[in-house]
């Protein structure tokens, strides 16, 4: 079978399970991402596909062959950084050349494969420019032609666009998402950012320390999340989790229901009063307090008319409200 796979992996750094146990399929040509909070063992995960560390226990298959004995350089995989670690004093063209020179590939060979990857970015204007000379979003497309002209097997990218501000990383986001998609290539992406999961994946794995909590395309995780951590985790602002009173009549522990599910009723079942209304420009946020001291956030649209201390009350289609059973999923029985 044509992909990555992973049986059992596990990782140990002393005492601490850094990745606990882990099954995943990592199918070719689509593009996997890796999301979970800090410390959850993402980056451990990659680097042990990479071959950068070495598995404790389990197996990694790529093409069906088992990668125990298979060094990093043999895998033929790409790791994409943090930082683009373009070398400034170099042109793109010696920049995308590079890695293939240090191989000793023949010069005319080099030339070529240069051509070819510059043209499918879009860099063949820029060959003569130096780093310093490029934009950022072209200094991210020299950073992928240079793993791209030695042809991988699939693209490892770690947290390639913590360093960049909100408005570039918006249109590298979609600029790494186009380029996979126009080219087939196979990726895995490490994020502790949810939106970018959900924005670039077709196949999200949540990750909480060292475990998978949930697998599969954004829209399933976000309409069926398998239990409270993902819910809570994935979706902005977070879903909110209502108990007691409010969860009894479906019959569960908790039940939770996202911001943009709460709709603003003459007469709705959850009465509350406003706390803050905050003005986001194309929508606003209302938070508001239960009697039970709960606080609710609601999205709300932009020309919303209520103020701090003002009773409101919201409705919520019941299709809508996931219920949680001792921390998971449950189904809802009406
Ligand atoms: N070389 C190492 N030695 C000891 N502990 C390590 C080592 N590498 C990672 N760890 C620990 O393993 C756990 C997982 O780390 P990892 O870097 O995989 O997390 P992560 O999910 O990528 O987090 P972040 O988003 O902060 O990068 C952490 O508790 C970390 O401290």
């Amino acid at each position: 079978m044509s992909a990555i796979i992973l049986e059992g992996v596990s990782k140990r750094f002393g005492d601490h399970l850094a990745t606990d146990n882990i099954d995943l399929v990592i199918p070719d040509g689509q593009f996997t991402v890796f999301v979970g909070p800090s410390g959850c063992g993402k980056t451990t995960l990659l680097r042990l596909i990479a071959g950068l560390e070495d598995i404790d226990a389990g197996r990694l298959l790529i093409d069906g062959v088992d990668m125990a004995h298979t060094p990093p350089a043999a895998r033929r995989l790409a790791m994409v950084f943090q930082s683009y670690a373009l070398y400034p004093h170099m042109t793109v063209r010696a920049n995308l050349g590079f890695a293939l020179k240090v191989g000793r590939s023949p010069k005319s060979e080099i030339a070529a494969r240069v051509e070819t990857v510059a043209k499918m970015l879009s860099l063949d204007n820029l060959l003569d420019r130096k780093p310093a000379a490029l934009s950022g979003g072209q200094r991210q497309r020299v950073a992928i032609g240079r793993a791209l002209v030695r042809q991988p097997r699939a693209f490892l990218f770690d947290e390639p666009l913590s360093n960049l501000d909100a408005a570039l990383r918006g249109q590298m986001r979609f600029e790494i998402r186009r380029l996979q998609q126009d080219l087939g290539i196979t990726a895995v992406y490490v994020t502790h950012d949810q939106a970018e999961a959900m924005t670039m994946a077709d196949q999200i794995v949540v990750f909480r320390d060292g475990r998978i909590e949930q697998v599969g395309t954004p829209l399933d995780i976000y309409r069926r999340p398998a239990n409270i951590f993902v819910a809570g985790f994935i979706g902005s602002p977070q879903m909110n989790f209502l108990t007691g009173a409010y969860a009894s009549p479906y019959g569960a522990a908790t039940i939770g229901i996202r911001p943009e599910h709460l709709k603003i009723a003459t007469d709705g079942i959850l009465r509350s009063e406003v706390r803050t209304v905050e003005h986001l420009g194309n929508e606003a946020l209302v938070h508001a307090e239960l009697p039970d001291g709960t606080i609710l956030t609601a999205r709300c649209s932009e020309d919303v008319s209520t103020h701090t201390g003002e009773a409101i009350s919201f409705s919520v289609d019941p299709a809508r409200v996931h219920r949680f059973d001792q921390g998971e999923r449950a189904p809802i029985h009406e």
